[in-house]
């Protein structure tokens, strides 16, 4: 799927947190959107998936406005979303989690929770324990694994590495590597090595407003830096 975002504006009652953001995602893509913390990331990716208005501009899937649809309907045209700080059903065993997830997109026989299970292998072994009993970085397997087993054409992704151990975030970048190609990713990310690891652009978010974009390998690390917090 190719996203299209243009000349975006979103208030948060009198304040202005998005400034004419435009960025796409072309199909099969990682895009990775990097800034400081109160840049406006999140905001912009709930914009994104319907959870928030805009106030001006607009937003297409393959060309399709959805700008005013809510978000279930941006979700059955085949975008997945995983929140930042996960939001799991932790009452529901992990199965439970992935067969909700599943049901509503109609995939009742869930070959997408055994997809989603070969490729997080930790949640087969933990199918029966509750969500909220796993641990962070388990719960961040369990979130993307209920969104792919969606089947999206676009996942979208807030910080999927924060507070997560480094193995699992090598076991999540190999994931989404191996995604590519066949599903666009747009991410949001305070990691720069995980993101220069997996996208394939950059935009800089400052203050609400696009400041840099470009392939990953024209983006020195300097000039990243200077945007993020580190
Ligand atoms: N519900 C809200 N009501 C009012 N202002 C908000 C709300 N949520 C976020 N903001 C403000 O909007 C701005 C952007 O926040 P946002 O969470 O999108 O930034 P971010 O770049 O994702 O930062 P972080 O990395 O800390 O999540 C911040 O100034 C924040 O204080």
């Amino acid at each position: 799927m190719k996203l299209t975002v243009r000349d975006l504006d979103q208030h948060y009652g009198g304040s202005q947190v998005l400034r004419s953001v435009s960025l796409e995602v072309e199909p099969g893509q990682c895009v990775a959107v990097l800034g400081r913390n109160g840049a406006g990331k999140s905001t912009l990716l709930k914009c994104l998936v319907g959870l928030l208005p805009v106030t001006r501009g607009s937003i297409l899937f393959d060309g399709a406005e959805v700008t005013q649809s809510p978000n279930y309907r941006r979700s059955r045209a085949g975008v997945a979303y995983v929140p930042q700080g996960r939001e799991i059903f932790a009452e529901l065993t992990v199965r439970e989690n992935l067969v909700v997830a599943a049901r509503a997109h109609g995939d009742a026989a869930g070959e997408g929770i055994s997809e989603a299970i070969r490729l997080f292998p930790v949640l087969g072994e933990m199918a029966d324990r509750r969500g909220g009993a796993l641990s962070g970085g388990q719960q961040q397997q369990l979130a993307i694994a209920r969104a792919l087993v969606t089947r999206p054409k676009l996942i979208i992704l807030d910080e999927p590495t924060e507070g997560v151990q480094p193995s699992i975030v090598q076991l999540i970048e190999t994931v989404l590597s191996g995604l590519k190609g066949r599903i666009s990713i747009l991410l949001v990310e305070q990691y720069l090595d995980f993101a220069a690891a997996i996208a394939d652009r950059f935009v800089v978010l400052s203050r609400g407003q696009v400041v840099d974009q470009g392939l990953r390998d024209e983006m020195s690390r300097d000039r990243l830096s200077r945007f993020m917090s580190v």
